[in-house]
């Protein structure tokens, strides 16, 4: 698959975690920050990961902050992207089975890197079924 990562200083450790562990399975990253533990504001790097997601055409980028909280919301900000905060692998499953979600974010201090691995995971093993979902995602969609 081809991914793209972000994060603030708050998600940065679990984000470098995950990506390594991405890229170990052969997985394609763009990594569009931050590259150290430097304080930085989380929207801006949500609307970057976002953009390029939207240009470059990834199966999916995945957001790191501290809680996971601020850097989903300001992703969902951005029209066409759906960003599920996932705290337990059935959630990380739904948020593409039911919700088709593009992005997948994780908190760096209150989830545990094999914990979110695991989410990825389910995330990735997943597959979105259509039928019903389809026209609730587009009324999603259509709400921005
Ligand atoms: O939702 C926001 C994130 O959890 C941020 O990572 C957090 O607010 C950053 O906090 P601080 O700048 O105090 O490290």
């Amino acid at each position: 698959m081809r991914i793209v990562v972000g994060s603030d200083h708050g998600g940065f450790e679990l984000k470098e975690e995950l990506k390594k562990r991405l890229m170990d399975q052969g997985h394609e990253v763009l990594d569009v920050g931050c590259h150290d533990k430097n304080m930085v504001d989380y929207p801006m790097i949500a609307v970057d990961l976002c953009k390029v997601l939207l240009a470059q055409g990834q199966d999916f980028g995945l957001l790191c902050c501290g809680t996971g909280i601020g850097i989903s919301i300001a992703a969902n900000k951005v029209k066409g992207i759906r960003a599920a905060l996932c705290t337990d692998c059935y959630s990380a499953r739904m948020a593409k089975e039911h919700n088709n979600a593009n992005v997948i974010a994780f908190g760096g201090r209150t989830v545990g890197i094999e914990h979110a691995w695991a989410m990825v995971q389910a995330y990735m093993a997943a597959e979105f079924q259509h039928g019903i979902h389809e026209p609730r995602v587009k009324m999603i969609d259509e709400i921005q």
